[in-house]
């Protein structure tokens, strides 16, 4: 076989002394790197680099650029790690300091103790020496330390048998298919009943409209299906979203509850991805629905009494309650009503005890208004945006995470009976702003008037579960639209999912006060006390009294905020009328009371919505 030719066997030896001497002219760098201007021995001259092909001298620069560049990075690093080990440390001497401190106070009680056993005065504690230096400012507004968390287990929770359950037999399931069929047939609509999907509450029928027949004619049939099948609550959904149908939902003849454990046991449950996941229910597919609070962020619940909010309430705490430990989440449980939530007062996520009396709920949502500012400045400290990042960092750097924080109110309508603005102000600022600070809110109200979900509220809450109310009226205060006065009770809802424009029809799971008490009592064994709010920097304002009120405002406030209170009726050119001022001091006054939230917003051309009676301003 022929060599190489010479020609080639040329360019090889070049190439060869190139890299052979740009390797010496690094290693030259390196040794010598002060000294650019003395040409090294090792260093090649230029006359040497003239001889080397471009390229080579291109990649060769290319090169000794990124290992310059290398170098900085690894230097940039090493920076970086020795800050953080000496925040380490410093943490570490500062805990360390702690415990000795209270090793010290505790042996002080001790004798102290013993000596007044013993007839003696009690020791004094000693003055310190000097000024105690500041301590270091905790990441999260003291944070209390949680024991190790029992977690849940599913024995604790009743098994669930729906699976076996036969909740309309076939011979039903046809009869109620012909009179469905006959209902159409007999008002001349050109609609043929499809199918039918049983679900855990309700079994819905899918009905295909002829071509040219308008899902308006169907819905319009609701009572006369109603009277024809003995059913008192028809839902008709035309159409079902996304499906060529129309859907009438006609309530089951058996039914079952649907039991926690088994959404607990889904794969729904176990295997989402949901931030914080919250057990909804069943839908009419037995699909179990796993919402997502972070998503939502916050969520209103309303429905009239017995239509099974409290059940409801129950199974979203305890869902928080298996998924995270006391040290992930904190609770801050709100019962006007002071029967729903007494389970739970030992649960070890609480930061306050239940609160029952309203004035110290408003208290409550101040500080919690606090709490959002604080960490929002945490947030600035570390250079985050979210407690997403805040806590990514947090386990990369070793520093304490911040845990999710959730608000559960069971009745709205009482807090906002007793401090209206301030309730009002407070839901709506931490709804504004919180969801980035990890701060969540749960609120419920068995009053769906406007008066409890007002304006202010329903703007700030997008995510609804509507369970079954008494009219249209009602249930359009809730969803916007009609459906909550068809539903079932007992746990039967309408839920509008986060980032969805539609109504998804679930059961929610059933749990009982044993099953509540069994996991409360094996999740609060051996926790210490986290009781970290303190209420008394919050005082409640003198809301009601013309001066709070008025504060600040224009002189005629007061007299035109009792007009807009004893009309109902927040006009500019009325306020122009009564009070004889012009359009823009009228305006302005508007305006003012919308600001304080005596008032809703101008909505298109629909009146603004009045938030204050006379008795409000008479109190
Ligand atoms: N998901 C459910 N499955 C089966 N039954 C339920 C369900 N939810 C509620 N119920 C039944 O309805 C009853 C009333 O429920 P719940 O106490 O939750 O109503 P509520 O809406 O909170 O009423 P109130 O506003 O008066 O407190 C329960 O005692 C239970 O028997």
């Amino acid at each position: 076989m022929p060599g190489p030719s010479k020609q080639s066997q040329k360019s090889i030896k070049r190439v060869k002394d190139g890299v052979r001497r740009f390797l010496e002219t690094m290693a030259g760098e390196q040794q010598e790197p002060e000294e650019d201007e003395s040409p090294s021995p090792a260093s090649p001259s230029r006359s040497d680099t003239q001889d080397l092909p471009d390229d080579l001298v291109r990649i060769a620069q290319l090169e000794s650029e990124t290992l310059a560049a290398e170098r900085r990075q690894i230097e940039k690093w090493r920076a970086e790690l020795e800050a953080t080990l000496r925040d380490r440390e410093e943490r570490q001497a500062y805990f360390a300091d702690l415990a000795a401190e209270r090793e010290s106070r505790f042996k002080l009680m001790l004798e102290s103790a013993q000596a007044q056993l013993a007839g003696r005065p009690p020791v004094e504690e000693p003055e310190p020496a000097e000024e105690e230096p500041e301590a270091p400012t905790a990441p999260i507004a003291e944070p209390i330390p949680a024991g190790p968390y029992n977690t849940p287990t599913l024995e604790l929770l009743e098994a669930s048998s729906i699976e076996d359950a036969i909740l309309v037999s076939p011979e039903t399931l046809e009869e109620q298919e012909l009179k469905l069929q006959g209902v159409l047939d007999n008002f001349a609509v050109d609609a043929m009943v499809y199918d039918a999907v049983v679900g855990p509450r309700v079994t819905q029928f899918r009905i295909r409209p002829g071509i040219g027949v308008r899902v308006e004619k169907i819905s319009g049939l609701q009572k006369n299906i109603s009277l024809n099948l003995a059913q008192t609550n028809v839902r008709i959904q035309a159409p079902i979203p996304g499906e060529p149908f129309v859907g009438v939902e006609i309530g089951n003849g058996n039914t079952l509850p649907i039991r926690l454990r088994s959404v607990f046991e889904s794969k729904a449950w176990q295997h989402g991805s949901e931030t914080i996941p919250l057990a909804i229910g069943m839908d009419i597919q037995g699909k179990i629905i796993v919402a997502d609070l972070a998503k939502a962020p916050h969520l209103l619940i309303a429905g009239a009494t017995g239509s099974g909010k409290s059940v409801c309430m129950s199974n979203l705490i305890v869902s928080l309650l298996y998924k995270f430990t006391p040290a992930e989440l904190e609770l801050v449980l709100i019962d006007p009503k002071r029967v729903e939530f007494g389970l739970f007062k030992e649960v070890p996520h609480l930061i306050h005890p239940v609160v029952g009396d309203p004035k110290t709920a408003v208290l409550l949502l101040k500080w919690v208004v606090k709490e959002m500012e604080n960490r929002y400045e945490i947030l600035a400290e570390k250079q985050v945006r979210n407690i997403a990042s805040y806590n990514a960092k947090a386990e990369a750097q070793g520093f304490d995470k911040m845990p999710f924080m959730v608000v559960i109110i069971d009745e709205l309508a009482d807090l906002m009976m007793t401090s209206k603005g301030e309730a009002e102000a407070s839901l709506a600022r931490i709804a504004q702003l919180s969801r980035a600070v990890g701060i969540h809110t749960i609120i419920a109200t068995q009053r769906p008037s406007v008066n409890v979900i007002t304006g202010v509220i329903k703007a700030n809450y997008p995510t609804r579960i509507a369970f079954q109310v008494s009219s249209i009226v009602d249930s359009r205060t809730i969803l916007d639209c009609k459906g909550a006065e068809s539903l079932l009770g007992q746990g039967d809802m309408l839920f509008n999912p986060p980032g969805f424009a539609r109504l998804v029809r679930i059961q929610s799971p059933m749990v009982q006060d044993e099953e509540l008490t069994r996991v409360v009592t094996h999740v609060s064994a051996a926790q210490p006390d986290r009781n970290r709010v303190d209420l008394s920097s919050f005082t409640q304002s003198s809301e009601g009294t013309a001066e709070s009120l008025a504060d600040g405002a224009d002189d005629l406030y007061m007299q035109a905020l009792a007009i807009v209170a004893e009309t109902q009726k927040a006009s500019t050119s009325y306020l122009q009328r009564r009070l004889r001022i012009g359009y823009n001091r009228a305006a302005t006054l508007i305006e003012e009371m919308e600001d304080r939230f005596h008032i809703g917003p101008q909505n298109g051309s629909t009146p603004r919505e009045v938030f204050v009676t006379q008795e409000d301003l008479q109190q």
